[in-house]
Protein backbone atom coordinates (compact mmCIF):
# COMPACT_ATOMS: atom_id res chain seq x y z
CA UNK A 1 0.00 0.00 0.00
CA UNK A 2 0.97 3.56 -0.64
CA UNK A 3 2.06 6.70 0.59
CA UNK A 4 0.75 9.72 -0.70
CA UNK A 5 2.12 13.50 0.51
CA UNK A 6 1.19 16.75 -0.98
CA UNK A 7 4.12 19.16 -1.54
CA UNK A 8 4.18 22.62 -3.00
CA UNK A 9 2.84 24.73 0.47
CA UNK A 10 5.72 23.47 2.78
CA UNK A 11 7.52 26.35 5.00
CA UNK A 12 10.72 26.89 3.27
CA UNK A 13 10.45 23.68 1.38
CA UNK A 14 12.81 21.56 -0.74
CA UNK A 15 12.83 21.00 -4.24
CA UNK A 16 10.55 18.27 -5.41
CA UNK A 17 13.13 15.87 -6.71
CA UNK A 18 14.11 15.38 -3.02
CA UNK A 19 10.93 14.12 -1.91
CA UNK A 20 11.13 11.94 -5.11
CA UNK A 21 14.56 10.45 -3.59
CA UNK A 22 12.43 9.00 -0.48
CA UNK A 23 12.10 5.84 -1.10
CA UNK A 24 9.13 5.77 1.42
CA UNK A 25 6.96 8.49 -0.84
CA UNK A 26 4.83 6.90 -3.25
CA UNK A 27 2.39 9.72 -4.37
CA UNK A 28 2.95 13.43 -4.61
CA UNK A 29 0.33 15.40 -4.91
CA UNK A 30 1.71 19.15 -6.38
CA UNK A 31 -0.53 21.64 -5.11
CA UNK A 32 -2.30 24.02 -6.11
CA UNK A 33 -4.25 25.11 -9.39
CA UNK A 34 -5.84 27.39 -6.04
CA UNK A 35 -7.44 29.97 -8.97
CA UNK A 36 -10.68 28.63 -10.70
CA UNK A 37 -12.04 30.07 -14.30
CA UNK A 38 -15.21 32.02 -13.47
CA UNK A 39 -16.46 31.39 -17.16
CA UNK A 40 -15.51 29.55 -20.11
CA UNK A 41 -12.05 31.14 -21.74
CA UNK A 42 -10.92 32.40 -18.23
CA UNK A 43 -7.19 30.47 -17.05
CA UNK A 44 -7.21 28.69 -13.87
CA UNK A 45 -4.02 30.37 -11.37
CA UNK A 46 -1.56 28.60 -9.43
CA UNK A 47 0.61 28.29 -6.73
CA UNK A 48 3.44 26.19 -5.53
CA UNK A 49 4.76 28.17 -2.23
CA UNK A 50 8.45 29.12 -2.59
CA UNK A 51 9.40 27.77 -6.42
CA UNK A 52 8.83 28.87 -9.52
CA UNK A 53 10.25 32.44 -10.65
CA UNK A 54 7.40 34.38 -9.57
CA UNK A 55 6.03 35.09 -13.64
CA UNK A 56 2.57 34.14 -14.68
CA UNK A 57 1.34 34.13 -18.06
CA UNK A 58 -0.11 37.75 -19.18
CA UNK A 59 -2.81 38.74 -17.59
CA UNK A 60 -3.41 35.59 -15.58
CA UNK A 61 -2.52 34.29 -12.59
CA UNK A 62 -1.22 30.90 -13.82
CA UNK A 63 2.52 30.63 -12.79
CA UNK A 64 4.82 30.33 -16.09
CA UNK A 65 8.02 29.61 -14.31
CA UNK A 66 8.10 26.35 -12.37
CA UNK A 67 11.57 25.43 -13.74
CA UNK A 68 12.24 23.61 -10.11
CA UNK A 69 8.99 21.26 -11.22
CA UNK A 70 9.29 20.93 -14.89
CA UNK A 71 13.21 19.81 -14.06
CA UNK A 72 12.08 17.78 -11.25
CA UNK A 73 8.96 15.47 -12.74
CA UNK A 74 11.16 13.54 -14.96
CA UNK A 75 13.51 12.49 -11.72
CA UNK A 76 10.24 11.53 -10.28
CA UNK A 77 8.64 9.46 -13.01
CA UNK A 78 11.85 8.03 -13.38
CA UNK A 79 11.81 6.52 -9.65
CA UNK A 80 8.38 5.35 -10.30
CA UNK A 81 6.35 8.28 -8.48
CA UNK A 82 2.70 8.86 -9.25
CA UNK A 83 2.67 12.43 -9.88
CA UNK A 84 -0.76 14.10 -9.27
CA UNK A 85 -1.82 17.79 -9.77
CA UNK A 86 -3.68 19.02 -6.97
CA UNK A 87 -6.52 21.62 -7.42
CA UNK A 88 -7.73 23.72 -4.11
CA UNK A 89 -6.41 24.26 -1.54
CA UNK A 90 -7.16 26.25 1.41
CA UNK A 91 -7.19 29.71 -0.32
CA UNK A 92 -9.07 29.12 -3.25
CA UNK A 93 -12.14 30.42 -4.46
CA UNK A 94 -13.26 26.84 -5.46
CA UNK A 95 -16.80 27.48 -7.07
CA UNK A 96 -18.06 26.24 -10.65
CA UNK A 97 -20.30 27.63 -12.24
CA UNK A 98 -22.06 25.78 -14.95
CA UNK A 99 -21.26 22.31 -16.73
CA UNK A 100 -19.73 24.80 -19.69
CA UNK A 101 -17.26 25.84 -17.08
CA UNK A 102 -16.33 22.52 -15.61
CA UNK A 103 -16.10 21.20 -18.89
CA UNK A 104 -14.08 24.50 -20.35
CA UNK A 105 -11.63 23.66 -16.99
CA UNK A 106 -11.46 19.81 -17.50
CA UNK A 107 -10.20 20.63 -20.40
CA UNK A 108 -7.91 23.44 -19.95
CA UNK A 109 -5.96 21.35 -17.46
CA UNK A 110 -5.73 18.28 -19.71
CA UNK A 111 -4.18 20.06 -22.60
CA UNK A 112 -1.98 22.31 -20.26
CA UNK A 113 -0.51 19.17 -18.02
CA UNK A 114 -1.38 16.47 -19.63
CA UNK A 115 0.12 14.76 -22.41
CA UNK A 116 1.91 17.17 -24.65
CA UNK A 117 1.29 18.31 -28.23
CA UNK A 118 -2.55 18.04 -28.17
CA UNK A 119 -3.27 21.66 -28.46
CA UNK A 120 -1.09 24.80 -29.23
CA UNK A 121 -3.61 26.82 -27.82
CA UNK A 122 -3.03 26.00 -24.02
CA UNK A 123 0.14 26.70 -22.39
CA UNK A 124 2.25 24.26 -20.44
CA UNK A 125 3.16 25.03 -17.45
CA UNK A 126 5.32 21.95 -16.91
CA UNK A 127 6.04 22.44 -20.69
CA UNK A 128 6.87 18.49 -21.83
CA UNK A 129 5.82 17.00 -18.34
CA UNK A 130 2.91 15.64 -18.25
CA UNK A 131 1.04 14.27 -14.67
CA UNK A 132 -0.12 11.37 -14.25
CA UNK A 133 -3.56 12.63 -12.87
CA UNK A 134 -5.49 15.48 -10.86
CA UNK A 135 -6.60 15.66 -7.58
CA UNK A 136 -9.64 17.58 -5.91
CA UNK A 137 -8.77 19.16 -2.52
CA UNK A 138 -12.15 21.31 -2.40
CA UNK A 139 -11.77 23.02 1.01
CA UNK A 140 -15.20 25.28 0.41
CA UNK A 141 -17.52 26.59 -1.96
CA UNK A 142 -17.38 23.50 -3.63
CA UNK A 143 -20.45 20.57 -4.31
CA UNK A 144 -21.12 21.39 -7.92
CA UNK A 145 -19.43 20.85 -11.18
CA UNK A 146 -16.60 18.13 -9.73
CA UNK A 147 -18.99 15.19 -11.23
CA UNK A 148 -19.09 16.90 -14.67
CA UNK A 149 -15.31 17.84 -14.67
CA UNK A 150 -14.12 14.01 -13.73
CA UNK A 151 -16.67 12.64 -16.53
CA UNK A 152 -14.51 15.23 -19.42
CA UNK A 153 -11.16 14.30 -17.53
CA UNK A 154 -12.02 10.99 -17.63
CA UNK A 155 -13.14 11.26 -21.39
CA UNK A 156 -10.06 12.19 -22.45
CA UNK A 157 -7.91 10.23 -20.41
CA UNK A 158 -10.29 7.28 -22.86
CA UNK A 159 -8.10 8.75 -25.76
CA UNK A 160 -4.99 7.66 -24.40
CA UNK A 161 -5.55 3.67 -23.64
CA UNK A 162 -2.24 2.59 -23.19
CA UNK A 163 -1.52 5.35 -20.69
CA UNK A 164 -3.01 5.32 -16.86
CA UNK A 165 -4.27 8.86 -15.49
CA UNK A 166 -6.22 9.21 -11.90
CA UNK A 167 -8.68 11.42 -10.10
CA UNK A 168 -8.18 11.61 -6.64
CA UNK A 169 -10.06 13.54 -3.63
CA UNK A 170 -9.04 14.71 -0.31
CA UNK A 171 -12.52 15.19 1.16
CA UNK A 172 -12.99 16.00 4.97
CA UNK A 173 -14.27 13.17 7.16
CA UNK A 174 -17.41 14.69 8.32
CA UNK A 175 -20.37 13.04 5.76
CA UNK A 176 -21.85 14.06 3.86
CA UNK A 177 -18.45 16.06 2.83
CA UNK A 178 -20.62 19.49 1.34
CA UNK A 179 -17.86 19.60 -1.57
CA UNK A 180 -17.05 16.26 -3.11
CA UNK A 181 -20.03 13.63 -1.83
CA UNK A 182 -21.67 14.53 -4.92
CA UNK A 183 -18.55 14.36 -7.36
CA UNK A 184 -17.76 10.66 -5.19
CA UNK A 185 -21.34 9.17 -6.15
CA UNK A 186 -21.49 10.37 -9.56
CA UNK A 187 -17.80 9.75 -11.27
CA UNK A 188 -15.09 8.01 -10.77
CA UNK A 189 -12.12 8.29 -8.49
CA UNK A 190 -9.38 6.18 -7.65
CA UNK A 191 -7.89 7.41 -4.46
CA UNK A 192 -10.12 9.11 -1.86
CA UNK A 193 -7.98 10.70 1.01
CA UNK A 194 -9.77 11.70 3.65
CA UNK A 195 -8.66 14.51 6.06
CA UNK A 196 -9.06 12.22 9.06
CA UNK A 197 -8.24 15.72 11.10
CA UNK A 198 -9.03 19.07 11.95
CA UNK A 199 -12.42 18.12 12.43
CA UNK A 200 -13.39 16.48 15.64
CA UNK A 201 -16.66 14.61 15.21
CA UNK A 202 -14.71 11.73 12.97
CA UNK A 203 -10.70 12.65 13.02
CA UNK A 204 -8.02 9.70 13.72
CA UNK A 205 -7.98 11.03 17.23
CA UNK A 206 -11.28 9.89 17.83
CA UNK A 207 -9.89 6.17 17.59
CA UNK A 208 -6.75 6.95 19.25
CA UNK A 209 -9.51 8.20 22.39
CA UNK A 210 -11.68 5.73 22.07
CA UNK A 211 -14.57 7.22 21.29
CA UNK A 212 -16.26 5.37 18.51
CA UNK A 213 -16.30 8.57 16.15
CA UNK A 214 -13.47 7.69 13.70
CA UNK A 215 -15.49 7.19 10.90
CA UNK A 216 -13.62 4.96 8.35
CA UNK A 217 -16.05 2.49 8.25
CA UNK A 218 -18.98 4.66 6.90
CA UNK A 219 -16.75 6.00 4.23
CA UNK A 220 -16.23 2.11 3.41
CA UNK A 221 -19.74 2.21 2.86
CA UNK A 222 -19.76 5.41 0.78
CA UNK A 223 -17.14 4.07 -1.75
CA UNK A 224 -18.85 0.86 -1.94
CA UNK A 225 -22.14 3.22 -3.01
CA UNK A 226 -20.36 5.40 -5.38
CA UNK A 227 -19.58 5.56 -9.25
CA UNK A 228 -16.16 3.30 -8.56
CA UNK A 229 -16.71 0.79 -5.57
CA UNK A 230 -13.26 0.12 -6.36
CA UNK A 231 -11.93 3.31 -5.17
CA UNK A 232 -8.31 2.92 -2.18
CA UNK A 233 -9.56 4.86 1.11
CA UNK A 234 -6.73 6.33 2.04
CA UNK A 235 -6.17 7.36 6.17
CA UNK A 236 -5.18 10.96 5.61
CA UNK A 237 -3.03 12.09 8.83
CA UNK A 238 -0.90 15.15 9.77
CA UNK A 239 2.64 14.58 9.49
CA UNK A 240 3.56 16.92 12.59
CA UNK A 241 1.94 18.44 15.26
CA UNK A 242 2.07 21.89 13.51
CA UNK A 243 0.92 20.51 10.32
CA UNK A 244 -2.73 20.82 11.66
CA UNK A 245 -4.93 22.16 13.93
CA UNK A 246 -4.40 21.20 17.32
CA UNK A 247 -4.90 17.97 19.16
CA UNK A 248 -5.25 15.88 15.75
CA UNK A 249 -1.75 15.04 15.37
CA UNK A 250 -0.77 11.03 16.07
CA UNK A 251 2.44 9.87 17.08
CA UNK A 252 3.78 6.44 14.37
CA UNK A 253 2.85 4.47 17.91
CA UNK A 254 -0.79 5.57 17.95
CA UNK A 255 -0.94 5.26 14.06
CA UNK A 256 0.11 1.68 13.85
CA UNK A 257 -3.27 0.18 15.94
CA UNK A 258 -5.31 2.25 13.83
CA UNK A 259 -3.74 1.11 10.48
CA UNK A 260 -3.04 -2.34 11.28
CA UNK A 261 -7.20 -2.69 12.31
CA UNK A 262 -8.31 -1.33 9.19
CA UNK A 263 -6.09 -2.78 6.97
CA UNK A 264 -6.86 -5.82 8.18
CA UNK A 265 -10.35 -5.20 8.04
CA UNK A 266 -10.67 -3.86 4.73
CA UNK A 267 -7.77 -5.36 2.82
CA UNK A 268 -9.12 -4.72 -0.58
CA UNK A 269 -10.33 -1.14 0.51
CA UNK A 270 -7.37 -0.19 1.93
CA UNK A 271 -4.86 1.77 -0.06
CA UNK A 272 -3.11 3.71 2.57
CA UNK A 273 -1.79 7.08 4.31
CA UNK A 274 -1.58 10.14 2.91
CA UNK A 275 0.10 13.05 4.81
CA UNK A 276 -0.75 16.90 5.23
CA UNK A 277 1.98 17.52 3.98
CA UNK A 278 5.65 16.88 2.46
CA UNK A 279 8.00 19.20 4.76
CA UNK A 280 6.06 19.14 7.84
CA UNK A 281 7.29 15.36 7.33
CA UNK A 282 10.51 15.73 6.55
CA UNK A 283 11.40 18.21 9.76
CA UNK A 284 9.27 15.78 11.76
CA UNK A 285 12.65 13.08 12.49
CA UNK A 286 11.66 10.71 15.32
CA UNK A 287 14.23 8.38 16.32
CA UNK A 288 16.13 8.99 13.15
CA UNK A 289 13.35 8.64 11.07
CA UNK A 290 10.81 11.17 9.31
CA UNK A 291 7.03 10.76 10.11
CA UNK A 292 6.16 9.60 5.64
CA UNK A 293 9.20 6.51 7.09
CA UNK A 294 7.52 5.64 9.90
CA UNK A 295 3.91 5.48 8.03
CA UNK A 296 5.55 3.52 5.41
CA UNK A 297 7.34 0.86 8.17
CA UNK A 298 3.74 0.32 9.62
CA UNK A 299 2.24 0.10 6.28
CA UNK A 300 4.51 -2.81 5.76
CA UNK A 301 3.63 -4.05 9.05
C1 LIG B 1 -5.44 17.79 1.82
N1 LIG B 1 -5.49 19.15 2.23
C2 LIG B 1 -5.19 19.53 3.48
O1 LIG B 1 -4.87 18.73 4.34
N2 LIG B 1 -5.24 20.87 3.75
C3 LIG B 1 -4.90 21.33 5.01
N3 LIG B 1 -4.48 20.59 5.94
N4 LIG B 1 -5.04 22.66 5.24
C4 LIG B 1 -4.78 23.20 6.48
C5 LIG B 1 -5.84 23.45 7.35
C6 LIG B 1 -5.56 24.00 8.60
C7 LIG B 1 -4.26 24.27 9.00
C8 LIG B 1 -3.23 24.00 8.13
C9 LIG B 1 -3.47 23.45 6.88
Amino acid sequence: TNVAVYYGQGANQPRLSHFCQESSVDIINIGFINVFPEAVGDWPGSNFGNQCDGNVYENTELLSGCHQIWEDIPVCKELGKTVMLSLGGETAYQTIASDEVAEWFADFLWYSFGPPGQNSSFPRPFQDNQVDGFDFDIEHDGGYGYATMIRRLRSHFADFPDETFYISGAPQCQLPDAQLSDAISNSEFDFIWVQWYNTAGCSAMNFVDGTGLFNFAQWSEVIKHSANPNAKLFVGLPASESAAVDGFYLTPAEVYPLVDIYMNLYPDLFGGIMLWEATASDNNVINGHDYAQHMKHILHK
